[in-house]
């Protein structure tokens, strides 16, 4: 048990046990302003790492909260890592501002850094909280929202291999977690979900659809011998106006493994009898989505902002990623949360096809840049360059940011495939 320095009340910080789950979590939701149906709370109930899961309390009641998932997730080069997903944060309305989220920050990153994970990642409420504990905005992405009317795909050549079927979403998914888990290493950010999260990709309690109906399945799978190469998750509300038929699809997901199937998927979700408007929530900043369609301007999207990355071991976590172009620079970092990564890195690589070496060294910095901007960098959907362009990063030797830059983008944009 850890003391907080409060001169008016008597906090103290311990892991959560087991049966102080219920009072652990209204506290959350007192926090949020928020009550989540019977369905959600047991979900999060049956996924919550209970030694992972901190809480501030006054006596006995709970003032602040703050979890932590064992997750793996894909960095650039198909590496998947041990990474904390930090979830469940929250402080009374009562008790805020006096340190209580910087306690348990401080203590949940030592936590993370014993276990030897080199990575921790969120999605943040509010984007300006986590900077100050050395998280970077690593992943963007896109919401779309399209007339059905103005959005069309254009059929393609091998769109005969590819039969659509409808199935029942939770019958279908040991077939699509299949497909999904080979998918992770192709993409940063990607989550590779552990037993019991494969029920979030199909959870959909009647008390959540907002006037949707069920959450439907939809398998792309080859003609010839049924191999499934990609599918999708959707729902529609029913909608009629004086004008007509004006209903609306929500796209949950669509997962393929090749471009036909993928073609096929969008052109049956894109083209719904009696529909008119189809919301996508999130896709990658680079997905073919916004090449299949003739007119993109009509999916209205708009970027925002998703994944928070913090390197806990800077070392580690550089040397485990590839690199897009050959790399020998010597990083200047500054992590005042965590001390043991402010120093200075020399990361070397050959390029994509090898390895990466990072180790601590005497010689004189190149670039110069805090952990943040390191984390924001690190799944390569943001460039060292722009970085830069906003004073977040100095360039100590001419050629080392251009250099870096390269090496840290990567080609396929990261994404995050679901909250926590
Ligand atoms: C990963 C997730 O779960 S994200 C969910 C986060 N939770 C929520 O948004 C629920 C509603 N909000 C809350 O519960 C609380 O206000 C929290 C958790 C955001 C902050 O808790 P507090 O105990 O008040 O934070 P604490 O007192 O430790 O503040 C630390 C610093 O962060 C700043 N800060 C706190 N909240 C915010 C905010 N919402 N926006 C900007 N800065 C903030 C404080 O001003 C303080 O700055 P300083 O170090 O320069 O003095």
């Amino acid at each position: 048990m850890t003391q907080l320095a409060d001169p008016h009340d008597a906090l103290s910080l311990r892991p959560l046990a087991a049966e102080e789950w219920e009072p652990w979590y209204d506290a959350l939701e007192t926090a949020f302003g928020s009550v989540e149906s019977a369905e959600r709370r047991a979900m999060w109930h049956a996924l919550t790492e209970v030694d992972r899961s901190l809480g501030v309390w006054e006596g006995e009641a709970p003032v602040g909260t703050a979890g932590a998932f064992s997750f793996r997730m894909a960095v650039p080069g198909g590496a998947v890592l041990p990474t904390a997903g930090v979830t469940m944060v929250g402080v009374l309305p009562t008790h805020r501002r006096r340190g209580v989220l910087t306690a348990l920050m401080r203590h949940q990153l030592d936590d993370v850094h014993e276990r030897g994970e080199a990575l921790a990642v969120l999605t943040a409420s509010e984007p300006a909280i986590y900077g100050r504990y050395g998280y970077g905005l690593g992943t963007w992405k896109l919401r779309v929202e399209a007339p059905r009317a103005w959005v069309r795909v254009a059929p393609g050549p091998e769109d005969g291999r590819i039969r659509l079927r409808l199935a029942d979403p939770r019958a279908a998914l040991a077939h699509c977690e299949r497909l999904y888990h080979e998918l992770v290493p192709r993409r940063p950010g990607m989550l590779a979900r552990r037993p019991g999260w494969e029920r979030l990709p199909v959870f959909d309690p009647p008390a959540e659809r907002g006037g949707h109906g069920p959450l439907h399945c939809l398998l792309a799978e080859d003609r010839t011998d049924g191999e499934l190469l990609g599918y999708a998750r959707y729902s529609v509300a029913e909608q009629w106006l004086d004008g007509g038929p004006a209903g609306v699809v929500r796209v949950r997901e669509v997962t393929a493994a090749s471009a036909a199937a993928r073609r096929a998927l969008w052109r049956y979700l894109l083209d719904l009898d009696l529909t008119e408007t189809v919301q996508v929530p999130s896709l990658p900043l680079d997905d073919p989505l916004l090449h299949l369609v003739g007119d993109p301007r009509r999916l209205r999207p708009r970027q925002l902002d998703a994944l928070f990355v913090r390197l806990v071991e800077v070392g580690d976590a550089l040397r485990s990623r590839r690199y897009a172009a050959p790399v020998d620079v010597v990083l200047a970092v500054q992590d005042e949360f965590c001390p043991w990564n402010t120093g200075h890195w020399h990361l070397h690589s050959a390029g994509p096809e090898k390895g990466a070496a990072c180790e601590p060294t005497e010689a004189s910095a190149e670039l110069a840049l805090a952990v943040r901007e390191l984390g924001a960098a690190y799944l390569g959907g943001t460039t060292l360059a722009a970085l830069a362009g906003a004073g977040l990063v100095t360039e100590l030797r001419p050629g080392a940011l251009a250099e870096a830059s390269r090496a840290f983008a990567w080609d396929v944009a990261p994404w995050l495939p679901h909250g926590f």
